[in-house]
């Protein structure tokens, strides 16, 4: 099983920063939504951007942004990969593509099985694919919400192919791993105290969970079946 590369999402201080890239984390993302308890000003995602520096990428969730937005954002904070998080269309994905040259990763809403005939829709026009749960109904943020949807709907997909989002914690990063075997994992709400205010006790739970997944190795389809039917 390849090791899945892990990002935690919506990462608002240093010392949070520091605490995840101590535990191998590859990615960090920054919130730019103003509803969102994750919101990070242009001038905090580049002060906190430039204590990244080389050691992950930095990844900018936007929701519907315009082109403006999307040139203050390439200008001032730099990040390595653009989240669109929002109703982009597939056009729109592509002019995000060209107008940046950043990385895109799509974050496609998974309620059932027809959303995931929206991965072909995106495959060639985003550099990513990231499947998040669909925001509950009356939800005010399109993501963020520690929400899972059935992961069995992923068993017959390569999940070399995707990022996993939505709902991963410190008890469900197990069959993330073991399981769904995704290229990588998106996590944000399960490693917090409250919305957006993380907790380096379950960063680092989360963490030995993930070490202990990956270590065990993938579920064979009779263990799926067992534990998961
Ligand atoms: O986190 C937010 O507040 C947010 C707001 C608007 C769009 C996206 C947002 N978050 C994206 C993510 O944190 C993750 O990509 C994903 O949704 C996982 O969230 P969670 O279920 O909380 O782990």
């Amino acid at each position: 099983m390849t090791r899945p590369h892990i990002k935690i999402c919506g990462l608002k201080t240093e010392g949070h920063i520091d605490t995840v890239l101590a535990r191998g984390c590859s990615e960090v993302g920054f919130v730019h939504f103003e509803p969102s308890p994750r919101h990070l000003s242009l001038e905090d995602m580049v002060r906190l951007r430039a204590h990244v520096g080389g050691r992950a990428l930095v990844t900018v969730v936007t929701v519907n942004a315009d082109d403006d937005l999307l040139r203050h954002l390439m200008t001032r904070v730099r990040p390595d990969v653009l989240q669109l998080h929002g109703s982009e269309s597939a056009a729109r994905v592509a002019e995000v593509s060209a107008l940046t040259g950043a990385t895109v990763m799509k974050a496609i809403p998974v309620a059932g099985d027809a959303d995931l005939s929206e991965i072909e829709r995106f495959r060639p026009v985003a550099d990513r694919i990231l499947l998040d749960a669909r925001a509950p109904k009356g939800a005010r943020l399109p993501g963020g919400n520690g929400v899972r949807f059935d992961w069995g709907l992923l068993d017959a997909l390569d999940g070399r192919d995707f990022t996993l989002s939505g709902g991963i914690a410190p008890e469900t990063i197990e069959a993330a791993v073991r399981r769904v075997a995704p290229r990588g994992l998106d996590v944000s709400s399960g490693v917090e105290r409250e919305p957006g205010v993380k907790d380096d006790g379950l960063i680092h739970r989360l963490f030995d969970a993930f070490e202990a997944a990956v270590e065990a190795g993938p579920l064979t389809q009779e263990d799926r079946k067992r534990r998961f039917a």
